[in-house]
């Protein structure tokens, strides 16, 4: 039995999917009861949605979405309000003590602007306080991906830059969830591992393109920095995770 902390991300398409979900949070109470469990959570399509119902068009470059101020509102209305309590109630009801956070509780993520998309925060590991109090309390952080730049402007932050900082912070493991059984190469076969070097070969020749191009930038800093391995597997099977909360080997793992 390890005691490290397991960081889990969940993208915003696994929040459409109610039976996925709750199969999931079921095996995140059976891992919580054997060591601490934190989860991180984006939202890019309710967020698209949203926007669109509020009649604002929305870009992305490199997979990260151009925020400009008068988005905000909107975005932490769609994360921080409604996708973060939804997740919250879901995980109750699966038996988790959860707690809803943004990355601004307890200042523990810290952000620079990324004033080339506007209100986007790039986040930084900043104040494990909060964060260890409550996982040493038994209780389970649901972090949504807003933040606050220095000024207290609030930010935007891609959900897997989100976790790795925060797997960062509390020294964890981390698990990116996502779509697809993990990354895949350019006949569609999923791929075991992948070094630093065969991560940019896969940036630069095209393969690895928009969100899991984020995803892998995220989980190499998380893998060289951490000096362990990140796994990005498909939540479409819950047993998945359960595989990778034992250390077995399920998705594509980057190495450091
Ligand atoms: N090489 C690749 N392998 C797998 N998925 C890829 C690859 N390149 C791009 N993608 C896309 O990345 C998506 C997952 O990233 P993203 O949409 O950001 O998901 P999430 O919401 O889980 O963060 C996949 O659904 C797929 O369309
Ligand atoms: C700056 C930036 O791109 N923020 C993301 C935050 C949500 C997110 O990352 O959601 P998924 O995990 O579902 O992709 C966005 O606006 O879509």
């Amino acid at each position: 039995m390890t005691s490290s902390v397991l960081v889990l991300k969940v993208g915003g398409r696994l929040l459409q999917q109610s039976e996925a979900l709750s199969a999931l949070l079921q095996v995140c109470q059976r891992i919580q009861q054997q060591r601490p469990l934190l989860l991180v959570h984006g939202g890019g399509e309710q967020i698209e949605h949203w926007l669109q119902q509020f009649q604002f068009s929305s870009t992305k470059v490199d997979g990260q979405r151009v925020t400009p101020a008068a988005h905000i509102p909107v975005i932490a209305g769609a994360l921080a309000g409604d996708l973060n309590s939804q997740l919250v109630a879901v995980a109750q009801q699966a038996g988790l003590n959860a707690v809803g956070l943004t990355l601004a509780a307890g200042a523990s993520i810290r952000c620079q602007i990324d004033h080339s998309r506007g209100c986007v925060g790039i986040p930084e590991a900043a104040d494990k306080h909060l964060l260890e109090t409550l996982l040493a309390q038994g209780f389970t952080p649901i972090m949504a991906s807003l933040a606050q730049a220095a000024d207290g402007q609030r930010l935007n932050v891609n959900a897997d830059l989100a976790a790795a900082a925060v797997a960062r912070l509390v020294d964890g493991d981390l698990v990116l969830l996502t779509d697809v059984d993990g990354i895949l190469d350019k006949q569609g076969r999923l791929i075991d591992t992948i070094n630093s070097q065969q991560a940019q070969q896969l940036i630069a020749d095209g393969t690895v393109v928009g969100g899991m191009r984020v995803k892998l930038d995220a989980a190499l800093s998380a893998a060289q920095h951490s000096r362990r391995s990140i796994a990005v597997a498909g939540w479409q099977h819950a047993s998945n995770l359960l595989r990778l909360a034992n250390g077995e080997q399920s998705g594509t793992r980057i190495q450091f």
